[in-house]
């Protein structure tokens, strides 16, 4: 919608052909964005050859599950220097790799530094109507990254450069963790101090985890970091808060999942990250207590208890800059 409204030949792939027609002769996509008309100039299409021909920028949005499957769909068709920009928010199951290694991987022949990641709070719902929204790009090589920049900048999408690749994807997948949480904490009637108190902590857990990986701690501070994780853990639109919201209102995992219809990214995302604090020898103690409730059948009130009840700890870990009774900060 936003690269339509900017004028650009839009083409939407789909493997739904009622979806493609309703698109293409309704302007409208009744079952993902209920009661909005749609910009008559983007075509959509169940063939990936047309929707690739002559394409010089793809979008991929796939959901992370799906993500290696389209591109490897996408490879007989892609013009050399295209410039792949993707907005997943997840990890590959199994391989715990980002969205960009698993394009790279599946593309050998592109500069992996020129593949660009797209995140920050931006529910699809407020998009397409053209709400007032922020969100970073992320590539390697600057110039990709202002490329996509250009391509999407307008009135009221405004999209901000940043060099940290694995810090955008890594924030922007871990917080649909959190999201699930906060979720959660509502269902079971808890007050907004739990809800402060979980994307608070939360941001800590996914900062600590990032920065074992290689992020930038900055990185965690701006739209895809805090930005996404106030919007995901607030927003009605989020499917993840929805998710634990119900969860914690006592539906079962398959009940939710099943009725849905809508991916839940925040589900796997949670065993991947539960996964990689291992890896990374790091603590995430509200993943670890969301992992026995999604895959252990651990009650969500007493995965509550069980994050309250931790031993003392402080609440700024590294590199202090204000250290104790005036002594000289130790790192
Ligand atoms: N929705 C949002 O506001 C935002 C979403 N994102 C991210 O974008 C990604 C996709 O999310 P979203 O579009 O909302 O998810 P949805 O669940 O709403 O839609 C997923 C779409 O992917 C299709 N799909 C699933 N598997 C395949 C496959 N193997 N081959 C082809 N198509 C497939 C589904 O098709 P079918 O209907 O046939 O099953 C469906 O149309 C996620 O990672 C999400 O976190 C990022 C920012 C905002
Ligand atoms: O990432 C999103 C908004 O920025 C969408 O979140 P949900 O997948 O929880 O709906």
């Amino acid at each position: 919608a936003v690269l339509a409204d900017n004028k650009l030949d839009v083409t939407l792939w789909t493997r739904n052909a009622a979806q493609a027609e309703e698109i293409n002769t309704k302007h409208t996509n009744g079952r993902f964005l209920k009661g909005t008309e749609l910009h008559p100039g983007i075509r959509a299409t169940t063939s990936m050859e047309e929707a690739l021909q002559d394409a010089d920028s793809v979008v991929l949005a796939a959901t992370s599950s799906a993500m290696r499957e389209v591109v490897s769909q996408m490879k007989p068709y892609l013009k050399p220097g295209t410039l792949l920009i993707h907005a997943t928010k997840g990890f590959e199951t199994g391989t715990l790799k980002r969205m960009t290694e698993v394009i790279a991987e599946e593309l050998p022949q592109t500069d992996p530094d020129r593949i660009v990641v797209l995140s920050g709070p931006s529910h699809a719902e407020e998009v397409v109507v053209r709400c007032p929204t922020t969100v970073v790009v992320a590539a390697k090589c600057l110039e990709a990254a202002e490329a996509a920049q250009d391509l999407f900048m307008n009135a009221t999408f405004r999209v901000y450069t940043n060099p940290d690749v694995l810090g955008v994807e890594v924030s922007g997948a871990l917080k649909n963790i959190i999201a699930l949480g906060a979720g959660m904490s509502d269902g079971l009637g808890f007050g907004d101090n739990a809800k402060a108190a979980l994307l608070t902590r939360g941001l800590a857990e996914i900062s600590r985890l990032g920065v074992a990986m290689g992020a930038n701690p900055f990185t965690f501070a701006g739209l895809a970091g805090i930005g996404d994780l106030v919007v995901t853990c607030t927003s009605q639109h989020s499917r993840n808060w929805n998710a634990g919201n119900r969860l914690g209102r006592g539906e079962t995992l398959d009940e939710v999942l099943q009725s849905t219809g809508m991916v839940v990214e925040g589900v796997k995302t949670t065993k991947a990250a539960y996964e990689l604090s291992r890896q990374y020898h790091v603590s995430m103690p509200i993943t670890n207590v969301l992992y026995k409730v999604l895959f252990e059948g651990k009650e969500p009130r007493t995965a509550v208890e069980e994050l309250m009840g931790r031993l003392r700890t402080h609440e700024i870990e590294e590199t202090p800059t204000v250290s104790w009774n005036g002594e000289e900060p130790t790192p």
